[in-house]
């Protein structure tokens, strides 16, 4: 198995060889933070400032490169010439040209650094970078943004009504649940060292939840922000509520994850969808819910559901109860005999759906209830 590091490593040097200084800046930057005592992350960073004119911060990678670079001569070169250029480009001759003559005790060219010396560090070819492009979420209503919290979260940017598509994202990766985890785990690094430098930036900015149990760096970001069939830039930003005004689903068809508003949503209000099926959040209690989005997925629920204490928080456990028993007892009736007491229960389940301010699986229940009373 490559090390995550390297994997980014040989992905910002993509980046640098295309003329992507941006991305290649960005992506060292992961790279170092996993392997802190190599220095070619830093070196290489170096460089990459330097092609973004980023003088100060191209003067400290290459001093930190020298630092970590000991007796590497190779290395204590090229970190002493990047250093010598960004110092000069700041005006600071002096420390330029002693960082020449180290370059050249350390077996550097006497006649590289005699030109160099007389180069002019913003004449040295700078290209720029790509201009990015509007992002789904700039053209799609939502922006993503910080939460207080729980991260980063989506939120309105115009009015939606309930059943609006609100977003339809082609996965970053897309794979389908794995059998046994051994497998799914090797299909997951083998699909992260195949994104593109632009999208493994993208993979790295995504939240990694499990990263205080240490670990694989692809595994737990992967982890943390897969949907059913894949992983997603934007869809993964939605957080979860067990009051959700969203859901998402995946279309076959395009290929593309989609989230529909549940409810009327106004601008700036924050989208949020639900991670676990239906009946495990409006028919479990706010331990219940807690104990499982807990094993599942790694974190404490802070949605306004489970954020309610004392009366209020009981009666929204006895009503997701009582919706549980509805549930449970509607699909075991027997029509023939029980043909009143399923519209009955169905009123009752959507009415206590409404009163928890529960927008979705109404439907469910009348559906259900319909497809009973047909049977009779
Ligand atoms: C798929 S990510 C959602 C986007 C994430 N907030 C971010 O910053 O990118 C899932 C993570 O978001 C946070 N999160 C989502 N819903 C939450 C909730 N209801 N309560 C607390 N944290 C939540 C948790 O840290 C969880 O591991």
């Amino acid at each position: 198995m490559v090390p995550p590091a390297e994997v980014i490593k040989r992905q910002a040097n993509e980046a640098f060889k295309a003329g992507d200084y941006q991305t290649a800046t960005a992506l060292y930057s992961h790279s170092m933070s996993l392997d802190v005592d190599n220095p070619l992350h830093v070196l290489n960073r170096s460089m990459s400032n330097l092609k973004l004119t980023n003088w100060k911060e191209a003067e400290i990678d290459a001093t930190l490169a020298l630092t970590l670079s000991k007796k590497n001569e190779p290395n204590l070169q090229k970190a002493l010439f990047r250093r010598s250029r960004a110092r000069k480009a700041q005006g600071d001759l002096a420390g330029a040209r002693a960082d020449l003559k180290g370059y050249v005790a350390h077996g550097g060219s006497q006649k590289v650094a005699d030109t160099e010396a007389l180069t002019d560090p913003l004449a040295v070819d700078v290209k720029p970078s790509p201009i990015p492009t509007p992002s789904t979420a700039d053209q799609a209503g939502y922006k993503i943004k910080d939460t207080v919290f729980m991260g980063k979260g989506a939120f309105a940017t115009r009015n939606f009504h309930r059943g609006d598509r609100i977003l339809a994202e082609k996965p970053m990766i897309s794979l389908p649940e794995p059998s046994d985890f051994k497998e799914g785990y090797q299909a997951i690094l083998s699909a992260v060292e195949r994104l593109s430098p632009k999208d493994l930036l993208r993979f790295l900015s995504l939240h990694n939840g499990y990263s205080a149990k240490g670990g694989n760096i692809f595994i737990e970001i992967y982890r943390t922000n897969v949907l059913p069939d894949g992983l997603c830039d934007d869809a993964s930003r939605f957080n979860h509520s067990c009051l959700p005004n969203a859901r998402y689903s995946f279309h076959g068809d395009s290929g593309r994850y989609r989230i529909f508003a549940f409810t009327d949503i106004a601008i700036g209000q924050e989208i949020r969808v639900s991670y676990l099926s239906s009946r495990n959040v409006y028919g479990s209690t706010r331990d219940e819910r807690r104990v499982r989005i807990l094993a599942k997925l790694n974190f404490t629920c802070l949605c306004d559901a489970c954020s309610l204490e004392g009366v209020t928080l009981k009666a929204s456990d006895d009503r997701r109860r009582e919706m549980l028993v509805l549930w449970e007892r509607m699909v075991k009736h027997d029509p023939r005999f029980h043909g009143q007491r399923v519209i009955n229960d169905a009123v009752q389940a959507i009415r206590l759906l409404r009163e928890e301010g529960y927008a979705a699986d109404a439907d469910d229940f009348a559906t259900d209830a319909a497809a009973l009373c047909d049977a009779l």
